[in-house]
């Protein structure tokens, strides 16, 4: 059974304790984009977020370029943002420290 979207609510509500996050326009997903020192800092990053999004089935849309990682958090399965998205991203400010 798929999550079930985020109630406009909910979403403020996660948000405004997510720093770095905001809702795509449309609000099917959540972006954030994280700077790193270097190359090795970001690609580190994935690293270690990786297997979180893997133990959790959930997976990241992101992309690299040199010391960047741009995230799109989405839950394909409901065609929109869930809890899952928000735990994923609470996970990924974590690890970018
Ligand atoms: C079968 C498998 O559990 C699903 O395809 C999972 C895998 N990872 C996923 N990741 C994301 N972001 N959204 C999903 O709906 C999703 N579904």
């Amino acid at each position: 059974m798929p999550k079930p979207c985020l109630t406009d609510e909910e979403l403020t509500t996660a948000l405004a304790d997510l720093d770095g996050w905001t809702l795509e326009e449309g609000g099917k997903a959540i972006t954030a984009g994280f700077k790193f020192a270097d190359f090795p800092a970001a690609f580190g990053f994935m690293a270690t977020c990786a297997p979180t999004a893997e133990k959790m089935d959930h997976h990241p849309e992101w992309s690299n370029v040199y010391n960047s990682v741009d995230v799109r958090l989405t839950t394909h399965d409901s065609g929109g943002v869930t809890e899952l998205d928000i735990k994923l991203a609470r996970a990924m400010n974590k690890a970018a420290g």
